[in-house]
């Protein structure tokens, strides 16, 4: 097998044919062209694997976008798998351990698996690195994580952007950036896996928060004041687990946490504009289409950083006001009434 023998894999499976998903088999495809390899997309419904295999789109996610036509898409995830070297995860991080239940015995032996998932499981406070080696039983050197400053619709207009790829083996990041590099998309390679997932999993609380922020129709101090310690919050909670205060100062930490902050193509950010405009979460949950981590992982992160002993106020009082605890009147007045303390606490 190509992971085993160093050679750059002869088929890559990537489950999950949303709009990362589907936009990050562009990336692959893209990369692989002229190579032969190819890259097979899994998809739940049958409309959107016959439009990705007659017409090279996927409509229902990225309608103006053309995929490589190395490109094919099936609903048989045991077709998909079969003899793929690399698998590429994009599916939504609740419903994670419950698929790779069903899909543990079809993965080819010496399989790397990536995530490109940005939530952490609520009830046991999982990375999703942890989720799937704990439920394809892989070794750490076989896991690898993809996360920065990566929204979807950016990429799939091939706009230059830098990424991580973590892995807790240098070789093993090393070849999966070979194989997600095409002229548009530079990966970088870490072995920090804690501190790039947790950087991709925080900023997403921290996007709803500067989405109350935008909903409510203040400026720009308070943004970049939720933005700044809420990366601190993030870091403290990265530090506590034995991630790297580097990483998070790097693109899958303040990268991500600026782009998600800033953007209107953002899921979680929108989702919080929505709150701060006095939508109520049902509200907001009807109008999604699409994936908001932060919406169900921001309990998660409470939990995990009470459990840690981290204090995340930001994080916290989003989690009141998805909860119904807090309105998002309540927020600024909560976390400016603080003690005061000093920037590096
Ligand atoms: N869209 C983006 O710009 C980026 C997304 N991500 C992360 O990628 C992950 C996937 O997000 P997207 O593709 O954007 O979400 P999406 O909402 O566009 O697509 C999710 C995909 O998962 C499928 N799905 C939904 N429920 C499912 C279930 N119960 N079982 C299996 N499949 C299910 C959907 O049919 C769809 O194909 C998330 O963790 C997100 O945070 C990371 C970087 C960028
Ligand atoms: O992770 C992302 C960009 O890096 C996408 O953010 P959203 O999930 O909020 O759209």
């Amino acid at each position: 097998m190509s992971f085993v023998d160093g050679l750059a894999p002869a088929k890559v499976a990537v489950l999950g044919a949303g709009s990362w998903g589907t936009t990050f088999a562009k990336v692959l495809g893209d990369a692989a062209e002229g190579t032969g390899r190819s890259i097979v997309l899994w998809g739940r419904r049958q409309e959107v694997v016959d439009q990705i295999n007659n017409h090279h789109r996927n409509p229902r996610y990225l309608s103006t976008t053309a995929l490589p036509v190395n490109i094919t898409a099936s609903t048989d995830v045991r077709e998909v798998l079969a003899r793929a070297e690399l698998v590429v995860l994009a599916v939504p991080a609740q419903t994670l351990r419950e698929q790779l239940r069903g899909w543990a015995g079809l993965l080819a032996p010496d399989a790397v698996v990536v995530s490109l998932m940005k939530g952490l499981e609520l009830g046991t406070d999982q990375r999703m690195s942890q989720v799937i080696e704990q439920e394809l039983n892989l070794t750490p050197d076989r896991v690898v994580v993809v996360s920065g400053p990566n929204l979807a619709m950016e990429i799939a207009r091939q706009e230059p952007t830098a990424s991580v790829v973590a892995c807790a083996a240098e070789s093993t990041a090393k070849w999966v950036a070979e194989v997600c590099t095409p002229a548009y998309f530079r990966p970088y390679t870490n072995d920090d896996v804690v501190g790039v997932e947790i950087g991709g999993i925080v900023k997403n609380v921290i996007a709803l928060c500067v989405g109350i922020c935008e909903g409510q129709k203040v400026g720009d101090n308070t943004k970049a004041s939720v933005i700044t310690r809420g990366l601190a919050e993030t870091t403290r909670l990265a530090l506590a687990l034995g991630g790297k205060a580097e990483t998070l100062s790097g693109l899958a930490g303040l990268g991500d946490l600026v782009a998600t902050c800033s953007s209107s193509l953002s899921r979680n950010h929108t989702a919080g504009r929505m709150l701060g405009e006095g939508l109520t979460l049902e509200e907001v949950n009807n109008r999604m289409t699409q994936t908001a981590e932060g919406i169900k992982s921001g309990r998660a992160v409470k939990d995990l950083a009470a459990k840690m002993g981290v204090e995340m106020p930001i994080t916290n009082a989003v989690v009141g006001v998805l909860e119904g605890k807090l309105t998002v009147d309540d927020l600024g007045p909560l976390l400016l009434a603080r003690q005061l303390k000093s920037e590096g606490d």
